[in-house]
């Protein structure tokens, strides 16, 4: 009898904690999602309705999956807007610029305003605003490093690693990278044909040279030791990528699924690769506390000023700060270390040679900006020198090109934040919880900021500085703003410009027949079909820069 009771007792028990659970699930997919319409709505905010479950991400995932199948209109036009992101586009005619879209149950607010964006990222009102849980995929190929780090371990680890990127150390980098650039050109020169020609798939070797470049930089260490590294995290980020069209359910990484069984088994051998790396780098300084990889770098980033004071003559690198700061404090563990790397191999190709390849490709759309660009670089640097650092900063036309590419077809389309707490923006009431969609992409485009040629190749826009480009000072965004801005902006500019300098003191170009315009997402933005194009050899390089000064 005793056990029948008890019996019943534990259905009894177990019913009311599926019910408990059901009601839950109820809330969160349901209940909560309607509250939090209605509470915009009263605001005057409203969007695509929310569906049970699965939010908007079914008719967003179409949209993006239509406007990327089919060509651009006109072929080669720079309102790439409604191809790239698609929905953005879409429900902003229907609701005006700031609409809420749910992906799965998680609301998200746009926002495009650049009075906003500056609250948001700059303003006292920004404590409210923190970075947002990246999908675990995600997380697994950025690391869990700056990218991602919140609180008192990002101010940490952000001292640290920030005299990598001070311009007095970039500065030391410039033979590295112009070296890393001559050698891909001797490769193109040994693939032309007699007529001096030849077709290149330019964001294929950009990518190798970045790789190249960020190994050698950030790490100090040779391509070779890197690539594999980067050849992971390729087939990685094809699975990261692949969540963006589906909704996020809590736990299922724990599950042993294909794509599970694969992602566990790539981010093994990646932190295996990195802590070997880091082991032999420990090695090689032999156990000394002046790792900095730079000869007066020993301070980890404690005493930015001595290290800005100091002549060195060997840069600073990354992995040698972080090694150097683990030596210091049991703060930073190999752990720390590894997830570093993963964000800075990640962050520092990608972008990069997205920016590159965009910007190849639009002097190659735009000859009449190839020639005042390479007018330019002659006068200052002569037909082979390889531009100084003191060059660079003559380099005019290059950067208003370079910033121009970067507005037009910015590698990050978009942010995001969360709200930590409940806040308040610009007479807005937002609930903790809430997602902010930045879409740097569409303030770059906007007419009613840039004027009506904002979806035009206009270099000359930049030509009284970055300020004053648009009708607000915040509209150019490429690179975030605020306290978490990107921290290798300095590294990826005077990459671009000296890569591009060199190109262009050596080559003409032009699109190649084959080429077909489609900027696409995966992550980041990507010429969907490559960029193939055809570069000659320039017939009578000028007289040198001494000649001709
Ligand atoms: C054209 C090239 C690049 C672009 C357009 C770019 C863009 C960005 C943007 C928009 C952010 C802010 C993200 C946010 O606030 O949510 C960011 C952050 C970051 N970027 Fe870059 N980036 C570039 C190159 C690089 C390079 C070369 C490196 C490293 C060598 C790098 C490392 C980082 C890191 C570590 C952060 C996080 C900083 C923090 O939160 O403290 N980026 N980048």
């Amino acid at each position: 009898m005793e056990d029948e009771a008890f019996a019943w007792l534990k259905l009894a028990v177990i019913c009311a904690a599926v019910a408990a659970a059901a009601l839950r699930i109820a809330a969160v997919l349901w209940w909560r999602p309607r509250r939090i319409e209605d509470h915009f709505s009263r605001q005057g905010i409203r969007g695509p309705p929310y569906r049970f479950f699965i939010g908007n991400v079914k008719e967003l995932v179409g949209m993006m999956m239509k406007a990327s199948s089919q060509p651009m209109a006109p072929p080669f036009s720079h309102n790439i807007l409604p191809r790239v992101l698609s929905f953005y586009h879409h429900w902003k005619k229907i609701y005006g610029s700031t609409f809420l879209v749910w992906f799965g149950p998680t609301v998200r607010l746009t926002v495009s305003d650049p009075e906003l964006i500056r609250e948001i990222f700059t303003s006292k009102q920004s404590e409210f605003y923190e970075k947002s849980e990246s999908h675990p995929l995600v997380k697994q190929l950025e690391g869990d490093g700056l990218l991602s780090l919140r609180g008192e371990k990002w101010t940490h680890h952000r001292k640290i690693i920030v005299p990598t990127f001070y311009m007095e150390n970039l500065k030391l980098l410039v033979p590295v990278v112009a070296s890393s650039v001559t050698s891909m050109l001797e490769k193109w020169e040994v693939l032309m044909s007699k007529s001096g020609e030849v077709e290149i798939e330019v964001s294929e070797w950009l990518q190798n040279l970045t790789e190249d470049i960020i190994t050698r930089t950030a790490f100090g260490i040779s391509y070779e030791d890197g690539k594999a590294i980067f050849r992971l995290q390729a087939r990685q980020m094809v699975l990261a990528a692949d969540v963006f069209q589906k909704v996020f359910i809590p736990g299922y990484r724990f599950l042993p699924t294909k794509r599970n069984i694969v992602s566990w088994k790539l981010d093994r051998e990646i932190k295996k690769s990195l802590v070997k790396l880091i082991d032999r780098r420990k090695e090689e300084s032999g156990g000394s506390s002046d790792d900095g990889g730079g000869d007066g770098g020993g301070d980890g980033g404690k005493d930015a000023a001595t290290l800005e004071g100091r002549s060195r003559s060997r840069p600073n690198d990354l992995l040698g700060l972080m090694i150097q700061a683990s030596k210091l404090s049991d703060a930073v563990s190999v752990n720390d270390i590894v997830e570093e790397c993963k964000g800075f191999f990640f962050a520092g190709k990608h972008s990069t040679s997205n920016m590159l390849t965009w910007t190849t490709v639009l002097l190659a759309m735009h000859p009449q900006w190839q020639v005042r660009a390479r007018d330019e670089v002659l006068r200052v640097c002569g037909s082979r020198d390889v531009p100084t650092k003191d060059d660079l900063v003559k380099l005019k036309t290059l950067t208003m090109v370079v910033n121009e590419s970067l507005r037009l077809y910015p590698p990050v389309v978009a942010m995001i934040r969360r709200a930590r707490a409940d806040a308040e923006l610009n007479g807005y009431q937002i609930p903790r919880g809430t997602e902010i969609l930045i879409p740097i992409l569409a303030l770059h485009h906007d007419q009613a900021i840039w004027g009506s040629d904002a979806n035009e190749f206009n270099p000359g826009r930049f030509a009284d500085g970055v300020a004053r480009a648009a009708k607000h000072p915040g509209a150019f965004i490429p690179f975030g703003l605020g306290p978490r801005n990107c921290i290798g902006q300095n590294l990826a500019l005077l990459q671009a410009k000296l890569a591009l300098a060199i190109i262009i003191q050596r080559f003409s170009f032009v699109l190649a027949p084959s080429y077909r315009h489609a900027p696409t997402v995966l992550m980041l933005l990507y010429p969907q079909h490559g960029a193939p194009i055809i570069f000659k050899r320039l017939a009578d390089p000028p007289a040198p820069r001494d000649q001709r000064l």
